[in-house]
């Protein structure tokens, strides 16, 4: 039997919507338990506590490296399949959401995840303190993206010198898959920067932004295998299987789609193919640190700004130790996130 590593999971059938709220903490350890708010359909119940489960751990982890004086935890509320929520009921779910977090006293606070947006935030706001990610006129920190783009350009900064030696993006030869609230903006600052640019996406809308930014266009279904020194997934997880990674024409992969691993065993076989992969929770950790550092620890967005770039050495630092020790990065990460939950 595997053991039960949270601390506590609440769930809480709410009053209002009639929906189980589910709120998993993982740890406590460095601090208040952060995570999102998913709202989404599921079979059942069960399904969705596996879920909150298991991204309440990631959220641990991916605070611990990041720095942050954070735990991990997760609220899921699982709709039944099919359901669709008006105004009202969706009001009456993040009311519910709010009390359950209340109740908490302070041991949880959340943020937008799947299915929930900023807005959304500000209306958990109105019944506990313990949120973030809400709009910035409603003294919240606002939208994540940009600030996750640019902790995502610093670990590839990080990932540029382990490969070449120098951090210097320019003439690096990068495939940007997904065109989204990140992946805009973080090709953007690569194209600023003079990196050999290669963009896809299904939506091809986004063509344009290829044009406009002298990059290739590629399509989506050869957009992970394409010959480049990184590759940099910004669009959905799951997208590393065992079936890509023998078609893989990488050096390296850092990006800030979550959950890229289709199962944690992949990152063995890209070590075993020579390809580097730095964890997503590193890469993408940006819009966390300035969430968390501008709203819930009372930091200006300059110290934030700070926090972010230091992404940059994280990783640096994640590399070396791996490639000294001959173990993956995610496995160095790991070994990072028990030192500092220990000490
Ligand atoms: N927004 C943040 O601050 C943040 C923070 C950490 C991690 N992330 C993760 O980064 C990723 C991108 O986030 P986002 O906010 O930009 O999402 P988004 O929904 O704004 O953008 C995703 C983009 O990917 C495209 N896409 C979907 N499937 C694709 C495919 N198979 N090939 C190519 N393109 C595809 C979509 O059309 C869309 O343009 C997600 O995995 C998200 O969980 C985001």
């Amino acid at each position: 039997m595997s053991k039960f590593d949270h601390e506590r999971v609440v769930i809480h059938t709410g009053p209002r919507s009639g929906l189980p709220v589910i709120v998993a903490i993982h740890s406590t350890v460095l601090g208040q338990a952060v995570g999102g708010c998913r709202v989404w359909h599921y079979g059942d119940w069960h399904e969705a506590l596996t879920d909150a489960l298991r991204v309440s751990a990631g959220m641990t982890a991916k605070c611990a490296v990041a720095g942050l004086a954070n735990g991990g935890g997760k609220t899921v509320v699982a709709l039944p399949n099919g359901m669709r929520l008006d105004a009202a009921q969706r009001r009456n779910l993040l009311h519910d959401v709010a009390d359950v977090i209340e109740s908490l006293d302070g041991a949880y606070a959340t943020g937008p995840d799947v299915g929930t947006t900023p807005v959304d935030m500000a209306v958990i706001g109105d019944r506990t303190r313990h949120v973030f990610c809400r709009p910035q006129e409603q003294g919240g920190s606002g939208d994540s993206s940009p600030h996750t783009a640019a902790g995502t350009l610093a670990a590839l900064r990080a990932t540029r010198r382990h490969l070449h030696g120098a951090s210097k993006l320019q003439g690096c030869r990068l495939a940007v898959v997904g065109l989204g609230g990140v992946g805009e903006k973080l090709a953007r600052m690569l194209a600023a920067e003079g990196a050999q640019l290669q963009v896809s996406d299904i939506d091809q809308a986004k063509r344009v932004l290829a044009d406009q930014l002298g990059a290739a266009w590629i399509d989506p279904d050869e957009a992970l295998t394409q010959d480049v020194d990184i590759l940099v997934p910004a669009a959905l997880g799951g997208i590393l299987t065992q079936q890509i990674i023998p078609r893989l024409r990488c050096a390296a992969i850092t990006g800030p789609a979550n959950n890229q691993l289709a199962t944690p065993e992949v990152a063995e076989l890209l070590h075993q193919r020579g390809i580097l992969w730095v964890p997503d929770y590193v890469a993408g950790a940006g819009g966390v640190i300035h969430a968390l550092t501008v709203e819930l620890h009372g930091g200006t967005r300059d110290e934030a700004a700070a926090r972010i770039l230091q992404i940059e050495n994280t990783v640096h630092t994640l590399l070396a130790t791996a490639a000294s020790a001959g173990i993956t990065p995610a496995q160095a990460a790991l070994e990072s996130v028990q030192h500092r939950i220990k000490t």
